[in-house]
């Protein structure tokens, strides 16, 4: 249950609250080596100090919208480390007015961008990331029960997250071939910077929090726990799911 000598590029640490950020602790604790991404310039200050924390040398721009940007990262993986062995996809992103209204009345081009960014850069990871992958691998994106029930104020992202759990079950069945697994993780409501653009947040985490079995939110450290589990070698025959990392709120009526 070890990473050691396991590569690993983690995709969405903003600072020391995201999820990503939570997962590269984990995973690094495990003996994994890291490369880890930073959006641009503006955000280069709150990621750097975090990576020195951890020992990282790599730390590489990428903005997914980006033409050619998730190309450069991967070039640079194949010309540094030559494999790769899990990635973790923990971005998401939509236009602020598609975001705080109705699914009914949202654009086409907000709908586009929410989809590419959330969902269809996890496609293009995959596909950059097979060649890498020569001893198999894990890959890695975050939803949430959005996707599955509605929740009031998480509007489109319900069907861009919806998506992106199909994409994990499609890219499971086509990569098992070639040993790579991948999963889709789907955690609690937990304050990051990406979760205070959804309109009424906090009532969202006391409601959740009232309804849990154990009435215990989940944490960065609880995602990074779980993922870093299902990357190690002890996970080998699982793929293909959406696990939820929510204490149990799930299975409440
Ligand atoms: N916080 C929650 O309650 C919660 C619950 C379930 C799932 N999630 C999901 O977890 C993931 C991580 O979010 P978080 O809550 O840690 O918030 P966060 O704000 O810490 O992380 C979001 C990340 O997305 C990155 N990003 C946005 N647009 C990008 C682009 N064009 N290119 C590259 N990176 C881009 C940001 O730079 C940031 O690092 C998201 O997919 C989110 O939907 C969050």
């Amino acid at each position: 249950m070890r990473l050691d000598g396991k590569k690993g590029l983690i995709v969405g640490i903003a600072n020391e609250h995201s999820i990503a950020y939570g997962c590269a602790q984990a995973t690094h604790a495990l003996g994994a080596e890291l490369a880890i991404t930073y959006l641009n310039e503006k955000a280069k200050p709150h990621v750097a100090p975090l990576a020195e924390g951890m020992g990282i040398e790599l730390v590489l721009p990428l903005n997914v919208a980006e033409p050619g940007a998730l190309e450069t990262v991967f070039e640079t993986l194949a010309a540094r480390w030559g494999k790769l062995d899990f990635l973790i996809h923990s971005i998401a992103f939509a236009p602020k007015d598609d975001l705080q209204g109705r699914l009914t009345d949202s654009s086409s081009p907000g709908f586009a961008e929410a989809m590419d960014i959330s969902c269809h850069s996890f496609i293009r990871m995959a596909k950059l990331a097979e060649p890498l992958m020569t001893d198999g691998g894990t890959l890695f994106a975050m939803s949430y029960l959005g996707a599955q029930r509605v929740v009031e104020h998480y509007n489109l992202m319900g069907p861009v997250k919806a998506a992106l759990e199909s994409a994990g079950r499609y890219l499971a069945a086509e990569l098992a071939p070639k040993n790579i697994r991948v999963h889709i993780l789907s955690p609690g409501p937990i304050r990051t910077r990406a979760a205070s653009g959804l309109a009424e947040f906090d009532t969202l985490i006391e409601e959740t929090q009232d309804r849990t079995p154990g009435h215990r939110l989940a944490t960065i450290e609880d995602v990074g726990l779980a993922t870093a589990l299902l990357a190690t070698d002890a996970a080998r025959i699982m793929t293909g799911e959406t696990l939820f990392i929510d204490g149990g709120y799930h299975l409440m009526g």
